[in-house]
């Protein structure tokens, strides 16, 4: 467990480009590996969640092969074609790769074991085994619906019409794919809308998607047994990612940088919104359109921010946000509010409790509730810093870490953290980044 303290920054000045979007790179390694042919992805993240992803596609069939820095090549067997795995297949700390191949795997007649670390095997999928098993697959799992688990798929599978009782992408993506390889249409409705990556890659892919309403709600059929058709991915960089970069080029005095390549997906921009609101100086420069996605590069100057209340229907959007947000708050001048986190508790760690903790602990005034956190901000003074000897406990959580590194930065005694590795699993050159951009 490496622990880092992390302390006050010089101005962060220059360009930087982050790495490749997550929830695209792991798409772009399923969707590759479904098509019959080779297809060639550009700009992958080589996070550790990401790799767990082409690990198990190389489980079940597909030859991936790294061609160069963030250069992959994809040879793909075809759908319904995908082999049933010899071992586990090892989802790391990895909830989308875990739940997208779940939904994938329910429509194909074998059994798959699928496993993970500590903080994985805590995360709730009965949100993904409820659908999956009205689809016809079967599951042995912990009591509790938790990794491990044992799916049998169903082939063929069931198609159905299912309304997400969260607002998760995860699970909305895990009922499409497994709808991929169903004979007939499955549809999906979508309350509150979440991030479009499937939708937008599979339809990219070849697949047959219509995008319709319901009652007011968005409406997602799939037309199953799809041919998909290999294709070359490129991969804009990732918000979630470029939002640690915002946050503390807007926090440090001084600061002016540009973040080239920042995916704008209206479905993910909502960190930008909200920065904007508290008066953050954000402008998108060239915006354009990168592999069927919009793209930006983002010139952030250092500005005295202003507490506000963030809007809950804005969460969606901002979803893996948030805990950088709350540092942005905790030296803002006045309050903010926010609520509708509740999906916040079951990210990698209890994102709500977890921040709530580690400002606290570096002398922020942060009061936690079940559904957000109230933060009265510093007016821009640095906080205080970590107690000597004492330890953010970042639970194997990378957002934690990466948070608590930006608070850090705007401190007077320094951030220390227990554990820095967690970062690699979205973001392997953080590290190096920040003390580029500082230098
Ligand atoms: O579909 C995706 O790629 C993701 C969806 C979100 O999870 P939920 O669907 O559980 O909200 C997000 O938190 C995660 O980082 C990536
Ligand atoms: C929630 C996250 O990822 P996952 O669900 O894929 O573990 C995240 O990256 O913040």
């Amino acid at each position: 467990m490496p622990a880092h303290t992390f302390q006050t920054s010089r101005p962060l000045r220059g360009t930087i480009r982050v790495p490749g979007d997550k929830s695209i790179s792991h798409r772009a390694l399923m969707f590759s590996s479904l098509a019959i042919g080779e297809s060639t992805i550009h700009g992958l993240l080589e996070g550790e969640d990401v790799l767990a992803t082409a690990a198990a596609m190389r489980q079940l069939g597909a030859d991936i092969e790294r061609t160069g820095e963030g250069d992959w090549r994809v040879n793909g067997a075809g759908l319904g074609s995908l082999l049933e795995p010899k071992n586990a297949l090892d989802m790391g700390n990895s909830g989308t790769s875990t739940r997208l191949l779940m939904g994938l795997l329910a429509s194909h007649g074998f059994a798959s074991t699928f496993i993970g670390d500590a903080s994985l095997s805590g995360r709730p999928m009965k949100r993904v085994i409820d659908p999956l098993g009205q689809m016809g697959a079967s599951f042995e799992a912990s009591t509790g619906g938790t990794l491990p688990l044992m799916m049998r798929g169903a082939s063929p599978a069931v198609p159905i019409t299912y309304r997400l009782p969260v607002a998760s992408a995860q699970v909305k993506s895990a009922v499409l794919l497994a709808g991929l390889n169903t004979p007939g249409i499955t549809r999906v409705i979508e309350p509150v809308e979440t991030r479009d990556h499937t939708e937008r890659m599979l339809t990219g892919f070849g697949a047959t998607l219509e995008i319709g309403e319901h009652n007011g709600e968005r409406l997602i059929a799939i037309h199953g047994e799809a041919e998909l058709k290999p294709q070359n991915v490129i991969v804009p960089g990732d918000p979630s990612s470029a939002a640690f970069f915002m946050v503390a080029a807007l926090l440090v005095p001084g600061s002016d940088i540009v973040i080239e390549n920042v995916g704008m997906n209206r479905t993910r921009a909502g960190i930008v919104s909200a920065l904007r609101q508290m008066g953050g100086s954000i402008e998108e420069v060239n915006a354009r359109e990168v592999g069927g996605e919009p793209v930006a590069d983002l010139h952030v100057k250092h500005s005295p921010l202003q507490g506000v209340d963030i809007d809950p229907a804005i969460v969606p959007s901002m979803v893996d946000e948030f805990p950088v947000l709350f540092v942005a708050a905790a030296l803002a001048q006045g309050t903010t509010r926010t609520t509708g986190l509740d999906e916040l508790r079951v990210k990698e760690s209890d994102r709500i409790a977890a921040m709530a903790a580690a400002l606290n602990l570096a002398g922020a005034d942060v009061e936690e509730h079940e559904d957000g956190l109230t933060i009265q901000g510093t007016g821009g003074e640095p906080l205080k810093g970590t107690p000597k000897n004492a330890l953010v406990k970042t639970s194997l959580d990378h957002r934690i870490a990466m948070s608590m590194a930006v608070a850090g930065l705007v401190s007077r005694d320094g951030v220390s953290v227990d554990d820095i590795t967690p970062i690699a699993t979205s973001f392997p050159t953080f590290m190096n980044l920040l003390e580029g951009a500082a230098a």
